[in-house]
């Protein structure tokens, strides 16, 4: 052992300078950690970067989101984000997209389980957000049975882990329970007129007995329940081929394709920003009110004058032609919405017209990056890259 001291220098300093170098990694590794904790990473889908709050364990929830990959579901997962929650999301990606969450991978607030909500899962959580069924028509009939599965056991499955974990549980429901409806615009009191056997019934019915199920484990079970009704909503991280009418007359537009109306295009619809639709999702499952609340916008096009405006908008040179009208089409729809007035001093802020220039905008770019693309038409039909 050698105790000269001119030894003990010469090793002591690489040692200090080596010491030096990994506290510095670790400073940075640390740093690195930290900023990655408290934000969204810039992707290519979600540029811009989303802060994430610091919260205490105390108000810190885990909350689950069904269907957290999809277009409404992966803006609801950015806010709960945001406010600085852990959050779960299920997702089968029959309809949904990871590149739709995928700025949130890395967040330590964040989980991804591809799971199928027709299978029951075992987690602890304290709140739910069922969101989980395909939602534009072409997609849900494509395999109807699948998707009264979805509706029917997959509440079941997701009420069953709500009574366990005693968790609330908000069902994303639908303007579609209204079926054609005779009054208008539509109330929450309105029962309804759907046809139990035409080929929207999958989801309408599947719905509707989704409510009836999250009343009947309130009423027998105690189990907290939340119910939205949610009309026509559109946004960025719509799927280019989900065949809805905003994205398809947004890209017929967009590439001067013509712009295909089913029907005599006097039909109508009312759009709401999807902005707008999580706000009013967090209200309701935040507030106290637990009968059915709509949400949507009342401001109410004709789906010819809905066309007439997106073309302008994109200063299109797109024809409008018109095919034949879809079976069991609802002829109208406008939600009335005083009791999300009332009870959740909630309403849209975001007008129809700027709602569509930021969506135009993202479709731009999915044009921009597909070179082309073919929108899905009125037929059943598998949703484009589906698992
Ligand atoms: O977007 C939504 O939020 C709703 O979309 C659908 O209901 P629907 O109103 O029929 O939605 P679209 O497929 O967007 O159709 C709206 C109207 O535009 C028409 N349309 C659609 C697409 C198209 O290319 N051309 C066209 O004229 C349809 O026939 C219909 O009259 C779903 O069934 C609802 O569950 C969902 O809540």
């Amino acid at each position: 052992m050698s105790t000269d001291n001119s030894d003990r220098k010469r090793s002591a300093s690489p040692r200090g300078a080596d010491n030096e170098t990994k506290k510095g990694r670790l400073e940075r590794f640390v740093a690195e950690q930290q900023l990655l904790s408290s934000q969204s990473i810039p992707t290519p889908h979600t540029p811009h970067v989303i802060q994430t709050q610091r919260l205490p364990d105390s108000l810190r929830k885990k909350i689950l989101v069904t269907g957290g990959a999809g277009f409404v579901g992966s803006h609801l997962v950015d806010l709960l984000m945001s406010q600085g929650h852990e959050v779960v999301v299920l997702d089968n990606f029959f309809t949904g997209r990871k590149a739709n969450v995928e700025h949130w991978l890395h967040h330590p607030n964040f989980s991804l389980v591809r799971h199928d909500v027709t299978q029951p899962i075992l987690l602890e959580i304290d709140q739910i957000y069922h969101l989980a069924c395909p939602a534009s028509p072409p997609h849900y009939q494509y395999n109807p049975v699948k998707t009264i599965k979805t509706s029917t056991m997959g509440t079941i499955n997701m009420l069953g882990l709500a009574k366990r974990v005693k968790a609330r549980i908000l069902l994303a429901s639908t303007s579609e329970i209204y079926g054609d409806p005779t009054v208008h615009p539509q109330p929450e009191s309105y029962w309804g007129n759907v046809n139990t056997i035409g080929p929207r019934a999958c989801y309408d019915e599947g719905k509707r007995v989704a409510e009836t199920m999250m009343y009947a484990y309130k009423n027998q079970n105690g189990v907290s329940v939340r119910i939205a009704r949610i009309f026509n909503t559109f946004g960025p991280r719509m799927h280019p081929n989900d065949g809805r009418v905003v994205s398809n007359f947004i890209i017929q537009s967009l590439q001067n394709k013509d712009i295909t109306i089913y029907g005599s295009g006097a039909q109508t619809r009312s759009f709401q920003y999807v902005d707008d639709l999580v706000k009013g999702l967090h209200a309701l499952m935040n507030g106290d009110y637990d009968l059915p609340v709509n949400l949507g916008n009342p401001d109410e096009y004709s789906i010819k004058d809905f066309a007439t405006k997106i073309r302008d908008m994109t200063q299109s040179k797109s024809e409008i032609i018109f095919l034949p009208k879809v079976a069991d089409d609802p002829s109208q729809r406008e939600p009335d919405i005083s009791t999300a007035r009332r009870e959740l001093n909630w309403e849209p802020r975001v007008s129809v017209e700027e709602g569509l220039r930021k969506t135009i905008e993202y479709f731009r770019g999915e044009v921009d990056a597909a070179g082309e693309i073919v929108p899905t038409g009125p037929d059943a039909s598998k949703p484009k890259g589906a698992a």
